[in-house]
């Protein structure tokens, strides 16, 4: 199956209403050639997912979401309510939210069925963190994640996985080529295994100090069907040298 390759910008805390015309001018970037060969979308904070998505120029998701549709969770956002303020995408499972908030698999796999319940698609992520991949542990810690956190019923137009491993994001520290080539192929072996057809199609990101001067080398690495950007998505040239990977 032909995927389309996905690049993602997460903004995490940052952006304010200044942030709007970054945003356009990633836009205005994406040339209906570049359209056609990959999906860019922003999740810039929940603040600014609404004023975004009005404009209708890319798709724009959330940066997490609560498993319930409403209630008393101060603070929370609904995956419904991100559908509701125009978003497409919500990224559940950041290992900033796995650390910060002690989220777990479980609790992720809940955060995955909001978003799908909502009509939204859901970048689920794992990886490894440093003490992980020393000790020879990343598949084994990625595979548990991945068990964990995926819930049954994973398809193409619900789900994209996002491998990042912690140690490299916003270090600027990349795995080897090969590393993300073995990683990738077992996230994808894992997602044949357990949704079968469905999962030979659903995206795979890479993210993790994805920049223009390495987009090409990561994303040209088999199994990787597209990034998930940090850092470099906040500043409208960066993002669009990372995506002019697919040019
Ligand atoms: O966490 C990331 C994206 O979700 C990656 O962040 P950096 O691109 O800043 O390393």
């Amino acid at each position: 199956m032909a995927v389309k390759p996905l690049v993602a910008g997460n903004w995490k805390m940052n952006g304010t209403k200044a942030s709007v015309a970054e945003f356009v001018a990633i836009a205005d970037g994406v040339s209906p050639a570049l359209a056609d060969a990959v999906e860019v979308a922003v999740c810039p904070p929940a603040t600014l997912v609404a004023a975004l998505a009005t404009l209708g120029r890319l798709p724009v998701g959330g940066q997490d979401c609560h498993a319930d549709a409403s209630g008393a969770h101060t603070g929370d956002v609904a995956a419904e309510q991100l559908k509701d303020a125009g978003a497409t995408y919500v990224i559940v499972g950041h290992s900033e939210r796995r650390a910060d908030h002690g989220e777990t698999d479980a609790v992720v796999a809940a955060k995955a069925r909001a978003a799908r319940r909502a009509g939204l698609v859901a970048i689920v992520c794992v990886g490894e963190t440093r003490a992980e991949r020393e000790a020879g542990r990343t598949l084994d810690v990625v595979g548990t994640q991945l068990a964990g956190s995926l819930p049954d019923g994973v398809e193409p137009t619900n789900t994209v996985v996002a491998y990042e491993p912690v140690w490299a994001i916003g270090t600027g520290l990349t795995p080897t080529v090969a590393d993300v080539a073995e990683v990738h192929a077992f996230v994808r072996a894992r997602l044949v295994e357990r949704f079968g057809a469905a999962g030979a199609g659903v995206r795979i990101l890479y993210g993790g100090s994805v920049k223009p001067s390495n987009a090409r080398e990561l994303m040209a690495v088999p199994e990787v069907n597209g990034a998930l950007v940090g850092g470099a998505s906040l500043k409208a040239a960066d993002f669009l040298g990372i995506v002019a990977a697919y040019a």
